[in-house]
């Protein structure tokens, strides 16, 4: 059987005694998008850490088409290729000079690394930029440098931490184009962290991180299927009041979530009818929307998305 493009069995890792990675298992099929979604502090920077052999995995193992990351380091980062959070260009070099920096880290030299660089900046549209100095880049072309870089030595996966952290829109949609495209021409496996819904919904698959935890794996409309039906959201001033009378009167079960009451039903429009002619006194506002991905995070969680967690 051919190897996994990333293996994550058991994964664990502590700060001092804050554990910021729990028992964390999953592995990742050649040529997939993945994204790891969540919240702030769900643990997708500390799992990218360890997956780019950046900091030592002490807990579990991980192995990246079947070479494990502890004992066969410079293997791995080979078949890897890292873009991080942290801009990692010389602001004062030339993008040329960024990437031929690269390329003597990496070992790329010659006709290979002509031609590499000739493929990069044609596909990623930076080869009229090629002498511009880095600092005098927009954040977006910055960030196509920084890819530049990652795939030079021509990885079999891509690993990007929160890629999409100050982009505008439409560069957003350049370096999802530039992914797919990687994906789909070069068989290049994708795999990045994320906390917005909207990017996640991109991917073949999500992996769910909340507080260390994996709290859901699999493609974005399986999660959304998980839910079913329809979520109706309520606005109220007395949210116990209405969960009481919901339960009481027509047997609905919802539960209060940030302020909010919600409840999935099969039968949205109908569900709302039922309500408003029952308990319209108690209803400020009220909407019905399909699961999104947030729904599938309350789900899974009882809080949402963007709220805070104290340690
Ligand atoms: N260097 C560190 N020292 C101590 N605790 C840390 C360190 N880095 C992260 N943590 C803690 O580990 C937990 C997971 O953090 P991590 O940065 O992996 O989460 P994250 O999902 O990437 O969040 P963010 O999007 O905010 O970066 C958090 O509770 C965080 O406070």
């Amino acid at each position: 059987m051919s190897p996994r493009a990333v293996s994550i069995e058991n994964v664990s890792h502590f700060y001092g005694k804050r554990q910021a990675l729990a028992d964390v298992s999953l592995s990742i099929d050649p040529g997939e998008i993945f994204v790891f979604l969540g919240p702030n502090g769900g643990g997708k920077s500390t799992l990218f850490r360890l997956l780019s052999t950046l900091m030592p995995l002490r807990h579990g193992s991980i192995s990246i088409y079947g070479r494990t990351v502890t004992t066969h380091q410079h293997e791995v980062r080979q078949q890897i290729g890292v873009v991080f959070q942290m801009p990692s260009l010389d602001k004062k070099l030339t993008v040329q000079e960024n990437i031929d920096q690269q390329a003597a880290l990496y070992g790329v030299t010659g006709q290979t690394l002509k031609d590499r660089t000739t493929l990069l900046l044609d596909k990623l549209e930076l080869t009229d930029r090629q002498n511009d100095i880095a600092e005098d880049l927009s954040g977006g072309l910055r960030r196509r440098v920084e890819l530049a870089k990652g795939m030079l030595h021509s990885p079999k996966v891509l690993l990007l931490d929160e890629p999409s952290t100050g982009l505008d829109p439409a560069a957003r949609q350049a370096m999802w184009r530039y992914l797919e495209f990687l994906r789909t021409d070069q068989g290049v496996t994708i795999v990045l962290t994320s906390h917005l819904l909207e990017e996640a919904e991109k991917a073949d698959r999500i992996a769910i991180l909340d507080q260390g935890r994996l709290v859901a794996l699999n493609t974005p409309d399986a999660l959304k299927d998980q839910i079913g039906g329809d979520t109706i959201t309520i606005r109220t001033r007395q949210p116990q009041a209405l969960i009481e009378k919901l339960k009481r009167e027509l047997n609905l079960t919802a539960s209060e979530v940030s302020d909010l009451v919600r409840l999935e039903t099969e039968d949205g429009p109908g569900t709302i009818r039922t309500i408003m002619q029952t308990a319209s006194d108690l209803v400020d506002a009220i909407t019905l929307a399909k699961p999104s991905l947030e729904d599938v995070f309350i789900a899974m969680t009882g809080r949402q998305f963007t709220e805070e967690v104290t340690p």
